[in-house]
C-alpha cells in the first residue's frame, strides 16, 4: 500500500476513525437505516457487523415485511398467562417462520403483510371459511408474484386452500378430496407449497397450475410428525424428532432440478444413555473422517495428493518432469492462447464492469486443458467438464454425516451421478489413450507426445517395473493436476486482480515493469523470471489470501515441538492463513497490502522465519505445480496489465468465502478501461 493511503495502526492518543472500528451503538444505527438486502450485504463483510446485524434481527423490531395471522381461536395458540394473541409470522428473506407475541389482542381472524421498519400494514380480504391451521407465503409482497396460502382440513377429512395475493378483492379456493386428519407443517419451494400432515403424508400446491399433489407417503412406524425447513434455498424435510442423540430420525431435501425428493441424511441411533455419549461421538467421528476422506479420493482417485510411499515417489518424479525446466516453457504458448482468448473476450466489456472471477476459472481450465492434454485438448476440456460437475456433486455431499444404518443405506441421485461421471471419465481416457496409440503405431506420431498427457502414456508404456504406471494411475493424475491447479489459481488471480484494483499505485508500476520489459508484446519465456515487482506483488498476495487456508500432516513418530509432544498418529492441522496473518511475524502492518515487505526476499520478509510463508506448503510434499501456477498468473497479468487499466466495481461486494479454496463469494466485479 502506498505511503499516501491511511494507516490501520491505531495511535493511542486519538479517537478511532475507521469503519472497521465504529461503536456498536453507531453502527445499529446505520444498519437500521437501510433496506433489509443492503443490511444483509453489510453483515457478511465483517464479523462484527454480522453480530450487529444479528442482534437487531433478533428483537424482531426491525423484521421485513411478515405474514400475520391472528390465532386466537386456533387451537393451543392462546397464551393463557399474558391474554395476549400469539400470532404465526412468516419472514420470507429467510424463508423462516416465527411465533411471536401480538400485544393488541384480536378477535377475527386478519391476514395480512406487515412491514415492521415502515409500520405499514397492508390487508387481505377476510376469510369466511375456516382456515386455520397453516399460513404461509413466499417473496416480498411488492411482487406481483406474491402469493398468499392458507391450508384448513374441513370435517370430512377434505383439505380446503386458500390463495391470494396482494390487492386481491376475495380469496380463491379450492377443495381437495383425502383422508386427511391435521396439518403440521407448510413450506415453499420452487412454485409449489409443500404440506405436511399428520398421518405422514405430504402433499404439493402448485401455485402455477393450481394443483394439488400427493407425494409421498410415510406410513411410517416411526414418528409421524414431518417438518418442513427452507434452507439454503432448498426445502428439506425432517420425519420425527430431528434430535439425533434421542429418537430416529430421517431427512429428505427437495431436488429443485430433479423435482423430486431425495434422501439426504438417513440416520438411526438408538437411544443411549449419557454415559454412552461420549463413545458415541467418537465413533461418529471416525466415521466422518473416514467418508470425508472417501469423497476427496473420489475426486483426485489415488492419484500424487492422495498416494504415499514408492507410488507418490514415482508420480511425484514424474510431476516434476512436467512442471519445470524446459517442459514448463514448453507450455507458455498454450497460457499465452488461452489469455489470447480470455481478453478477445473482454473487449466487450470496455468502460465496463466485467466479473472476473468466472473469467478466470475459465482461462485457468482452458490452461491446464491446453497443457496436459496438446493436441488432444478439446476432449480433454470434455474431461474436466465431467471432472467440474462430480467437484460439485461432491462438495455438496462432502460434509454430509451418514451413519451406517441398521440396514443398509439407499443411493441418492447423487450418488448414481457421480458413478455415471467417473464412468464417464474413464472411457474417455481409454478412447484418447486408443486413439495417440493408433498414432503412434501407424506413424503419424513419433513420440506420444510432449505434453503432460504423452509423458503419462510414455510411463505407461515403460518396461521398467519400477517407472510404470497403469491407466488408473494415468486418469487419477489427470484429476488431480486439473483440480489442484484450476481452483488454485483462479483464487490467487482473482485476490491479486482485487488488491491491484484498490491500490492503484501498485498497479501502475507493475504495468510499468512489464511494459518495459515486454512493451506491447506477448510475454516472453526468458523474461518472465524478472518480472520482480510482479513476484513480490503475488507474494503479498498469496500472504493475504492463501488459496489454501491450511495444510494437513500426519505425526509419524512421536515429536516434540516446544513444549509440545506430539504422539503419533496425530493429525495437525497447520493454519496458513493465521501464521500469514501473524503480526509476531510480520509486524503490526500483518493486515496490510505491502508488496515492499517482499523487495528483498521470503527471508527478510519473515525475519529469517521462511516457513512463515507457505501458501505452497513445505518440504517434499510442497505444491508441485508451484511454478506453473505462477508463470501462468505472471503471464495472464502481464497481459491483462498491457491492455486494460481497471479498478473496484461498486457492486462488489467483499465476502472472502471457502469453497476448495478461498474464493470470493459474490465474484469480483472491476471496471475495465482500455490503455
Ligand atoms: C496458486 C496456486 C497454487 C497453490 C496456492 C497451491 C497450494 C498447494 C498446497 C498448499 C499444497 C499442499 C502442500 C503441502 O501439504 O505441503 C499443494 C499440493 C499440490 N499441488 Fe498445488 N497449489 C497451486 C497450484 C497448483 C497447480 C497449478 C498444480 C498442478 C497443475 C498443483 C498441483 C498440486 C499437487 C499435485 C499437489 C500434491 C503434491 C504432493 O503431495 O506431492 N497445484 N498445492
Amino acid at each position: 500500500m502506498s505511503n499516501s493511503k491511511p494507516s490501520f495502526k491505531k495511535k493511542k492518543s486519538e479517537p478511532q476513525q475507521y469503519w472497521s472500528g465504529l461503536p456498536k451503538d453507531i453502527l445499529r444505527l446505520i444498519l437500521e437505516k437501510l433496506p433489509w438486502s443492503e443490511r444483509l450485504r453489510l453483515s457478511l463483510v465483517r464479523k462484527t457487523w454480522k453480530e450487529c446485524f444479528h442482534e437487531i434481527k433478533n428483537t424482531q423490531e426491525f423484521l421485513p415485511w411478515l405474514m400475520f395471522y391472528n390465532w386466537d381461536k386456533c387451537r393451543g395458540c392462546r397464551d393463557e398467562n399474558h391474554g395476549n394473541s400469539i400470532c404465526k409470522l412468516a419472514d420470507p428473506f429467510v424463508q423462516k417462520r416465527f411465533t411471536v407475541e401480538e400485544a393488541t389482542k384480536g378477535t377475527e381472524r386478519e391476514f395480512f403483510f406487515l412491514c415492521r421498519t415502515l409500520c405499514f400494514k397492508s390487508w387481505f380480504p377476510g376469510l369466511e371459511i375456516g382456515f386455520s391451521d397453516m399460513a404461509s407465503f413466499y417473496l416480498n409482497p411488492a411482487s406481483s408474484d406474491c402469493t398468499v396460502i392458507a391450508f384448513s382440513i374441513l370435517v370430512a377429512g377434505k383439505l380446503e386452500i386458500g390463495t391470494c395475493h396482494p390487492g386481491d378483492e376475495s380469496w380463491k379456493k379450492f377443495e381437495f378430496c383425502g383422508d386427511y386428519d391435521f396439518i403440521c407443517d407448510v413450506g415453499y419451494a420452487d412454485e409449489s407449497f409443500y404440506c405436511s400432515l399428520s398421518n405422514g403424508k405430504l402433499g404439493a400446491f402448485n401455485i402455477k397450475q393450481q394443483e394439488w399433489k400427493l407425494l409421498w407417503n410415510l406410513q411410517s412406524e416411526l414418528s409421524p410428525l414431518v417438518y418442513l425447513y427452507a434452507f439454503n434455498g432448498d426445502l428439506i424435510m425432517g420425519l420425527g424428532d430431528c434430535n439425533p442423540r434421542s429418537l430416529p430420525c430421517a431427512l429428505w431435501r427437495f431436488d429443485l432440478l430433479e423435482r423430486k425428493w431425495v434422501v439426504v441424511e438417513n440416520e438411526i441411533i438408538e437411544k443411549k444413555d449419557s454415559a454412552s455419549h461420549l463413545h458415541m461421538d467418537e465413533a461418529i467421528w471416525e466415521e466422518l473422517h473416514n467418508l470425508l476422506e472417501g469423497y476427496v479420493k473420489k475426486l483426485l482417485g489415488d492419484g500424487l495428493v492422495m498416494t504415499e510411499g514408492e507410488k507418490w515417489f514415482k508420480l511425484r518424479k514424474l510431476a516434476n518432469n512436467a512442471f519445470h525446466g524446459e517442459s514448463l516453457k514448453g507450455m507458455i504458448p498454450a497460457m499465452i492462447a488461452s489469455a489470447e482468448m480470455m481478453l478477445e473476450r473482454w473487449r466487450q466489456h470496455d468502460g465496463k464492469e466485467i466479473e472476473v472471477f468466472q473469467e478466470f476459472r475459465i482461462l485457468t481450465s482452458e490452461v491446464i486443458s491446453r497443457t496436459a492434454f496438446g493436441s488432444s485438448y478439446l476432449e480433454g476440456q470434455n474431461i474436466f467438464d465431467m471432472l467440474v460437475k462430480m467437484a460439485v456433486l461432491i462438495s455438496r455431499n462432502g460434509y454430509k454425516i451418514r451413519i451406517p444404518l441398521i440396514g443398509t443405506l439407499a443411493k441418492t441421485s447423487d450418488d448414481l451421478e457421480s458413478e455415471k461421471l467417473e464412468q464417464g471419465i474413464r472411457d474417455s481416457f481409454v478412447k484418447m489413450i486408443k486413439k495417440r496409440e493408433e498414432k503412434v503405431e501407424m506413424g503419424k506420431l513419433d513420440s506420444y507426445g510432449n505434453d503432460f498427457f504423452g509423458s503419462l502414456l510414455q510411463a505407461y508404456h515403460e518396461t521398467d517395473k519400477t517407472k510404470k504406471i497403469t491407466i488408473d494411475d494415468m486418469i487419477d493424475e489427470c484429476k488431480t493436476f486439473y483440480i489442484g491447479g484450476h481452483e488454485t489459481t483462479t483464487s490467487l488471480l482473482t485476490w491479486t486482480i482485487l488488491l491491484l484494483a484498490i491500490n492503484a499505485d501498485w498497479q501502475e508500476k507493475l504495468r510499468k515493469e512489464v511494459l518495459e520489459l515486454f512493451g506491447k508484446q506477448n510475454p516472453k519465456p526468458d523474461s518472465i523470471g524478472r518480472l520482480k515487482t510482479m513476484s513480490m506483488v503475488v507474494n503479498e498476495t498469496l500472504r493475504l489470501y492463501p488459496p489454501f487456508v491450511q495444510i494437513m500432516r500426519r505425526i509419524n513418530r512421536e515429536v516434540r515441538l516446544g513444549k509440545l509432544t506430539l504422539p503419533v498418529n496425530m493429525e495437525a492441522f497447520i493454519p496458513t492463513i493465521a501464521v500469514h496473518h501473524n503480526p509476531d511475524i510480520w509486524g503490526e502492518d500483518a493486515h496490510l497490502f505491502k508488496p515492499e515487505r517482499f523487495s528483498q526476499g521470503v527471508a527478510k520478509a519473515t525475519n529469517n522465519n521462511t516457513a512463515a510463508f507457505l501458501p505452497f506448503g513445505l518440504g517434499p510434499r510442497s505444491c508441485v505445480g508451484l511454478n506453473f501456477a505462477i508463470t501462468e498468473a505472471k503471464v495472464a497479468l502481464s497481459m491483462i496489465l498491457q491492455r486494460y487499466k481497471f479498478n473496484l466495481s461498486p457492486n462488489y461486494v467483499h465476502s472472502p468465502t471457502q469453497f476448495l479454496t478461498i474464493c470470493p463469494q459474490h465474484g469480483l466485479q472491476i471496471m475495465l478501461h482500455s490503455l
